[in-house]
């Protein structure tokens, strides 16, 4: 059916309900010869049509001259859109005059304290326009081990763990979508402003084309003239975000390539937070522990920056622990960042994206403090380029002593040994043209780190004062010496294989409780930092010392002005009025064990049903038996960890099953077998 003729059938009488002028004769309130114009329209206009549609209505039902609803829907049209004219311009007289903003970039990372802060505000997570983000548990955070029943029986059958829909599981992240938002903080009104600009980046991409780059920016403003309380909205945020990362040891890497370009905080990307590893977890001989720690703690002291300054030393410090692998060299550089709260930089001179230049960079955008951690430089293939062996160490540790520092490639122009026959020249001539040659066809598949290029980085003109340098090598015969002179390396660690007292101390701290271990960190920490001396320098200054060790790991003092004894550590802790640290707590020793009650003893871990309990006395005797199974210096302490995490529920069993495994052991070292005999 045509619309205009349902439309006419669907009207009132002509006349009837209204009275109105006559010129309204169609009775519906418009002209007449004007439904006739507007029919073409109306046919195919749905939007017209139910409009029409309302409109006579409301003329004929409800008795309404529909002229009238127009001009008042007309009216509020005009008085909503000058409303929010006034508002707009109200808002932004208030914003110039009476308002305070602060904004965030997403490349500060305030900006993800502030999501991270809004993600968990529940007047935020209820706004009506909202960003939803996959929230991924990292492997340290806790699961809800009620949701993953497992029984499984010695035969190997039963019910497995099983994580299929652990990602399923796990809420997404809410955060206030792009736009304006608005929200309280201590009784104070806030707006939030999410807003996302293009850029382009000049920088051209592999294929030279510039690219465009989203940068996103929060905007947070308040009333009043002062950004104070925005001020302290971010500190909430941040001290929020770090809330649960003061027992995690942050650990980062170099970011990918193209991330790198854009420098600082681009430069690293966290990833892993993990639990902070408790010093006393490192089995290694106190006196060593001590020195270390000392060395840093004196170090890292707020007083130091001065002290070095006022005597034109580079503020840096540097630690070389070597040994053969799995003896604790990483697990002790985690310890120290977690006794110290500090993040750990990770750097692999392997990586071969890694170029001289990135090195630089990534040394330069470190944080104030920090422990650097540079693993296997043994095996970073670093080696003096032959101009590097024409310079004598002697000369060049000068030269980069006076300059603090040098240029990249600056011993490239070092001396030669003085030639004085001319017939020479031509050899020399020679001899360089060949090295260019070497050198230019090289450089295609040699793109890795030079020594200089690493000497560079490390303690460069441009490269960042304030972190600790930990350097790991389990050849410290193949380093080059300007590598480890003074300087760089201030402090040497030596770790050995397992000796019959670390063995026994890994027994006691595999089969001691969970709660002795956790109840005592707290404690633990303390009493590292308690035992170190605090004294600034102005009262105390520091004994710079150096130590090297022999073949059976003794530490001798290689640096310093002063000797180095055993009580150098001490007799600071004594200068500054703290005790000496005779008990000490720097080891799963048997005065923890001793210490644990009998009822303590009882895992109560529902996944621990079928561990074997101890008394502290009986776990006493049992590790003092299995150390005098293992003979000393032949295993280290990640082999014996190895093993009796394989018995990790039965002590009894370990210690039965040792002779046999150390029997097998030793006649597969004694083969030069890599495949394990035994277990
Ligand atoms: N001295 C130690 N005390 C406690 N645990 C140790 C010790 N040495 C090694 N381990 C254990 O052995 C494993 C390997 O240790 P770690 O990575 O620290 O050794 P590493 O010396 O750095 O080895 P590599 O030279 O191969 O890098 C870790 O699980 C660690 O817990």
């Amino acid at each position: 059916m045509a619309f205009n003729s349902f439309l006419r059938g669907a009207l009132p009488p002509r006349g009837a309900n209204i009275s109105h002028d006559g010129n309204s004769s169609a009775g519906n309130g418009l002209p007449d010869g004007i439904l006739d114009t507007l029919s073409p329209l109306l046919e195919f206009n749905p939007l017209m049509k139910l409009f029409m549609l309302f409109y006579n209505m409301a003329g004929s039902h409800l008795g309404i001259d529909p002229t009238y609803i127009l001009t008042l829907v007309a009216v509020v049209w005009a008085a909503n859109k000058l409303w929010g004219q006034l508002y707009t311009s109200l808002y932004d007289l208030a914003r110039q005059y009476f308002m305070a903003r602060i904004e965030v970039s997403d490349t500060d990372d305030i900006y993800l304290h502030m999501k991270k802060w809004l993600s968990s505000q529940p007047a935020m997570v209820n706004s009506r326009s909202l960003t939803a983000e996959t929230a991924s548990k990292g492997a340290w955070d806790e699961d809800e081990s009620d949701l993953l029943p497992s029984r499984v029986s010695p035969d190997g059958s039963g019910v497995y763990l099983n994580f299929s829909s652990q990602e399923a599981k796990a809420p997404p992240r809410f955060i206030p979508a792009l736009g304006l938002h608005s929200f309280w903080f201590k009784g104070r009104y806030f707006r939030l402003q999410r807003k996302l600009d293009a850029l382009v980046d000049m920088n051209p991409r592999a294929n030279g084309m510039p690219q465009v780059k989203d940068k996103e920016t929060l905007v947070i403003s308040c009333f009043g003239r002062s950004p104070e309380p925005i001020k302290q909205l971010l500190q909430h945020a941040k001290e929020q975000y770090y809330l649960d990362h003061q027992a995690k040891t942050i650990v980062r890497r170099p970011a990918g390539q193209g991330m790198r370009r854009y420098g600082h905080r681009h430069s690293w990307q966290q990833v892993a937070d993990r639990p902070v590893r408790p010093m006393r977890t490192v089995v290694l001989d106190d006196e060593q522990k001590v020195r270390v720690l000392s060395d840093m703690n004196e170090y890292l002291h707020p007083a130091t920056p001065r002290w070095y300054a006022n005597r034109g030393i580079p503020l840096r410090r540097g630690y070389l622990f070597h040994g053969p692998p799995g003896t604790g060299k990483t697990s002790l550089s985690f310890a120290l960042a977690g006794v110290f709260g500090l993040d750990i930089y990770v750097i692999s001179l392997l990586d071969p994206s890694l170029t001289e230049e990135d090195l630089l960079g990534l040394f330069t955008s470190l944080p104030r403090r920090c422990v650097v951690l540079l693993e296997d430089i043994d095996t970073a293939g670093l080696k003096r380029s032959e101009d590097e062996s024409s310079t004598t160490p002697s000369q060049d540790d000068k030269g980069s002593e006076e300059q603090g520092g040098k240029e990249a490639g600056s011993k490239d122009r070092g001396s030669k040994k003085p030639r004085d026959k001319n017939n020479n020249e031509l050899d020399r001539r020679f001899f360089d043209l060949a090295r260019e040659l070497k050198r230019g066809s090289d450089s295609s598949e040699k793109k890795g780190i030079s020594l200089s290029g690493l000497l560079n980085a490390i303690d460069g003109v441009a490269s960042h004062e304030g972190r600790v340098l930990i350097m790991t090598t389990n050849k410290p015969e193949t380093l080059d010496e300007a590598l480890i002179r003074p300087g760089r390396v201030d402090l040497q660690v030596a770790f050995t294989n397992a000796t019959q007292e670390q063995a026994r101390e890994l027994f006691v701290r595999m089969y001691e409780p969970d709660s002795s271990i956790t109840d005592k960190l707290p404690v633990d920490l303390e009493d590292h930092v308690s035992l170190l001396p605090l004294t600034p320098f102005s009262e105390a200054p520091p004994t710079p010392f150096s130590l090297s060790s022999d073949k059976d790991g003794n530490m001798t003092d290689v640096s310093g002005p002063t000797e180095v004894d055993e009580d150098a550590v001490p007799s600071t802790t004594a200068a500054s009025g703290i005790k000496k640290p005779a008990p000490l707590n720097l080891g799963p020793s048997t005065t923890n064990a001793a210490s644990l009650t009998t009822s303590s003893v009882l895992d109560k871990s529902k996944d621990d049903q079928h561990t074997e309990t101890l008394r502290p006395s009986e776990l006493a005797h049992l590790a003092a038996q299995f150390a005098s199974k293992i003979p000393s210096g032949q295993f280290s302490p990640a082999e014996l960890q190895g093993f009796l995490l394989k018995r990790k529920r039965s002590p009894q069993r370990a210690l039965m099953e040792v002779d046999f495994w150390v029997k097998g052991m030793l006649a597969q070292k004694a083969g030069g077998s890599k495949v394990l005999a035994v277990q």
